[in-house]
């Protein structure tokens, strides 16, 4: 049994995890942790994971790491800088491995990966996630992720920059600009999380869309994270590492 505890345990995410855990057989809910929990009450927990809010992840992570317990993240907001620090405390703590995804769900990770496979075969490639309105960060970990893996390929394969003739436009109307890709974050009640990566040629368009309808899609990814992040010392970035693509 692989003892787990969860942070963030009340909020929308955190109640399906704690709900894939209870009912996994090979798991052990020992810690189901929200906002006003002391984190002392991970004490005992060998794998944590955190679905609770950018401005909070870093000190859980210090302190699960600080600990030797290996956390799989979801909380979004990561950037090359956040990832160093925590490879820093990696270091620090030999034999603890993490992982931080930002999106768990298998077919989000199909979409940024077919995205990534295309981009260098498109004059133009931009991104459009849509979101709940509840959510905190803009554009979503999904989105950022994307556009490096799309800027990555392009680079790779020696694409120059993209067509683009705007000379004046409003703040904001091209979007946010991620290592040149242009990433359009929409905030609409109704919704849950998705995203289209739309590619443009000569006389042809692709569109990959990805549509998240229930927030257990995640749990899968979550599971396989927790019975593999121990065996995996160091960072881990992105469930495709796991999935063999
Ligand atoms: N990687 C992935 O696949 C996915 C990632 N996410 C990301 O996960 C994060 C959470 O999303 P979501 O579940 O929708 O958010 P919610 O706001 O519904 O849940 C977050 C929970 O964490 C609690 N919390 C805040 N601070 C702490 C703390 N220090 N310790 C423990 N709990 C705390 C919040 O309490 P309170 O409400 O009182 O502040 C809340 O209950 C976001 O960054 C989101 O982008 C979401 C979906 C999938
Ligand atoms: O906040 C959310 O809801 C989600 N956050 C993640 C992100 O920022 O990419 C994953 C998914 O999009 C849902």
């Amino acid at each position: 049994m692989i003892k787990v505890g969860v942070l963030g345990a009340r909020g929308r995410v955190g109640v399906e995890v704690c709900k894939a855990v209870e009912a996994a057989s090979d798991l052990e809910l020992v810690a189901a942790l929200d906002k006003d929990d002391s984190i002392e009450g991970l004490a005992g927990a060998e794998v944590v994971v955190d679905f609770t809010h950018p401005d909070v992840v870093m000190g859980n992570l210090r302190w699960a790491i600080g600990h030797g317990i290996h956390p799989v993240v979801g909380t979004t907001g990561f950037d090359a800088a956040r990832l160093d620090t925590v490879r820093g405390w990696l270091a620090d703590s030999p034999g603890t491995g993490a992982l931080i995804a930002p999106n768990f769900g298998i077919a989000a990770v199909l979409m940024m990966h077919f995205a990534q496979q295309a981009a260098r075969y498109f004059e133009s490639v931009e991104i459009v996630e849509l979101h709940h309105p509840n959510k905190a960060d803009a554009p979503s970990g999904t989105a950022r992720r994307t556009a490096e893996l799309v800027a990555e390929a392009r680079a790779k394969a020696g694409a120059g920059a993209m067509p683009d003739a705007t000379s004046t436009a409003l703040d904001g109307a091209r979007g946010a600009d991620v290592d040149g890709v242009r990433v359009h974050a929409v905030r609409l009640a109704g919704l849950i999380a998705h995203q289209e990566v739309l590619l443009g040629g000569d006389g042809e368009t692709l569109t990959i869309r990805h549509d998240t309808m229930s927030r257990a899609a995640f749990t899968p990814g979550v599971l396989l994270g927790v019975r593999r992040v121990r065996e995996l010392p160091g960072l881990t970035v992105g469930l495709e590492a796991l999935l063999d693509l």
